[in-house]
């Protein structure tokens, strides 16, 4: 037992090299430097949980100095971090002379490794062939299910046939035999791999979805993103990046970051979840006009963003909120919402205490301010339910965001000129604050009710024949057409809701990833 406990000390051959190789189990860290080193002395340090597999070299070395000896050796295959939040898999093989010693080491990095206890075994995982720029299929063959197979992970992989195809499936299978589910596609498929675990959560637990002031059940499976669709948002808000490699490399070592939830209720019934951005205004109508360009791919969106742009429209409407406890920090911040931060873990004590109040029937006292009403016109209502950081602007639609705070920034952007609105857009590219304008109010709140001036009570023939009245003679000019564009839609993680009026709630850390929030210390 003790022995176990020591570390293993060695003089192997790196690259034709002598090293000495130690690991440490109370590091617990494999690391090695060279003994003559020809310039500065660099050691190399690996944490178990960042080692990926060890693996027997069985072939012989061929090079002149070694091919007289029969020489031993093992390979071990690490993340390493490349550039901004960017993982590759690295290697170093180990090569010594007697056969026993090669052995012991082998067996003592993966006795390690079998410590590491939240890696994933056995994963599900579903595949959407359409995403982004259709290469999800291939980018789960040819980068993923290689480094899975390397850390004996096995898999069942479904590569879906239609939309809600994944949704449907989670209600049936056998989730008992899985450590996660992996979604390969955009936001949509992450959305509805969501909905499927959360949804058949809360059908095992009797749970109605359909009252929003429900406490929903959590869900334990953790979800993994191998991004291959267009924003890829969750992914790149969660991991720093949307690279394949780097998101299956977090599976592996099984990370884990915890993330709240928005239901979206419409008078009593439910709608859908979102994690990422619900947008009203502005973000519904570039959905509207993009979803009829999906040819064109990820490039749809600026496409119709600039169509959106230049049709300029404002609606009208009520927002209703309460703003969260200042504890929660506020979407001013300087700060970001990173690895380990504490604003979530104090989240993470918190949802835990609620839990189990609700488990025991005791009272819950919510100590939030009065409820603020805000009536008036706008280009846009969003919902960042975290950063929302994505290739198009990496600090995001709410920079200061957090994943697991249980709350959402409200964003209100009024009725403004053309050339306003566009400084408003252009600040989510650049260092300026977006929300530093006197037209742009920002709220970190818990839960928010939308209503639109015009109202969606009519009768759904009437409307239906009213809108195909409209759209043969509006064709998008709404100036002329007269149909003054009323209500817009809510683009709800890029999927278009039924209704205008709904009630939003966010349930703090209802969904686990496979993630680790932003790192600091990563390479430039
Ligand atoms: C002038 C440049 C202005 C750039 C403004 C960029 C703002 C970008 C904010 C992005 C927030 C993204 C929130 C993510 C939501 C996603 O969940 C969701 C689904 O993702 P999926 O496709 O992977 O399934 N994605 C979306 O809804 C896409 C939103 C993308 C909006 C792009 C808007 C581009 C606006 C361009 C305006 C150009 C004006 C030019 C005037 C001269
Ligand atoms: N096999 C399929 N055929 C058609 N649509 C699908 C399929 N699988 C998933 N979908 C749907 O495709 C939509 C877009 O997927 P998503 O992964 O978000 O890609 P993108 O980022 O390009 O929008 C989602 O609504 C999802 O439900
Ligand atoms: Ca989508």
């Amino acid at each position: 037992m003790e022995s176990a406990r020591r570390p293993l000390v060695s003089q192997l051959w790196v690259k034709n090299r002598r090293n000495e190789a130690v690991l440490d189990p109370e590091r617990p860290a494999l690391s090695w430097k060279e003994l003559q080193p020809k310039s500065g002395r660099v050691c190399h340090s690996v944490p178990i949980s960042e080692i990926i597999a060890v693996e027997t070299e069985q072939k012989r070395y061929n090079s002149d100095t070694w091919q007289k000896f029969n020489h031993h050796a093992f390979t071990v295959h690490y993340a390493q971090r490349a550039q901004k939040h960017c993982w590759r898999c690295s290697a170093v093989t180990f090569w010594c002379k007697d056969e026993e010693l090669c052995h012991q080491w082998i067996q003592a990095i993966k006795k390690l490794l079998e410590l590491q206890t939240s890696r994933p075994k056995h994963l599900l995982v579903y595949i959407n062939p359409y995403g982004g720029k259709q290469q999800g299929k291939q980018i789960y063959e040819q980068k993923v299910a290689p480094l899975f197979s390397l850390a004996s992970i096995t898999t069942d992989v479904i590569v879906t046939e239609r939309a809600n195809h994944a949704k449907d499936d989670l209600f049936e299978v056998n989730l008992e035999k899985y450590d996660g589910v992996i979604s390969v596609g955009g936001d949509g498929m992450f959305s509805e791999v969501m909905h499927g675990l959360i949804g058949r959560m809360q059908k095992d637990s009797s749970i109605d979805q359909n009252n929003p002031s429900a406490p929903l059940a959590p869900c334990n499976l953790r979800i993994g993103i191998i991004p291959a669709g267009s924003t890829d948002c969750i992914c790149y808000a969660t991991v720093g990046i949307n690279d394949p490699v780097t998101s299956a490399l977090h599976i592996i070592i099984g990370d884990l970051q915890h993330m709240d939830v928005c239901s979206v209720h419409h008078n009593n019934t439910f709608l859908k979840y979102s994690v990422s951005l619900l947008g009203y205004g502005f973000y519904g109508d570039v959905l509207k006009d993009s979803e009829k360009n999906r040819w064109m791919g990820p490039t749809r969106y600026d496409f119709s963003g600039f169509k959106t742009f230049l049709s300029h429209h404002y609606y009208e409407g009520t927002v209703s909120f309460q703003q969260a406890n200042q504890t929660l920090g506020s979407p001013r911040d300087k700060s970001t919402c990173q690895s380990g931060c504490y604003i979530c873990k104090q989240s993470t004590q918190e949802v835990e205490e609620k839990r189990k109040r609700h488990h025991y029937n005791l009272e819950e006292t919510e100590d939030d301010g009065d409820w603020k009403v805000i009536r008036g016109k706008f280009m846009a209502i969003n919902a960042a339910n975290m950063s929302c950081a994505c290739p198009r602007s990496p600090k995001g639609l709410s920079p200061a965001a957090h994943l697991a705070a249980g709350t959402i920034d409200l964003i209100l952007v009024r009725r403004c000129s053309r050339l306003n609105f566009l400084r408003h857009l252009v600040r989510h590219k650049n260092q300026d604050d977006q929300f530093d304008l006197a037209f742009v109010e920002v709220y970190r709140v818990k839960t928010f009710l939308f209503t639109p001036k015009h109202s969606e009570n009519e009768d759904t023939d009437n409307k239906d024949v009213r809108k195909k009245h409209f759209n043969q003679i509006c064709n998008g000019n709404h100036s002329s057409c007269g149909c003054n564009h009323v209500n817009s839609i809510w683009n709800c993680d890029g999927e278009a809701l039924d209704h205008a009026a709904v009630e939003v709630r966010v349930h703090c850390q209802l969904i686990k990833l496979f993630a680790r929030g932003i790192e600091e210390d990563s390479k430039p």
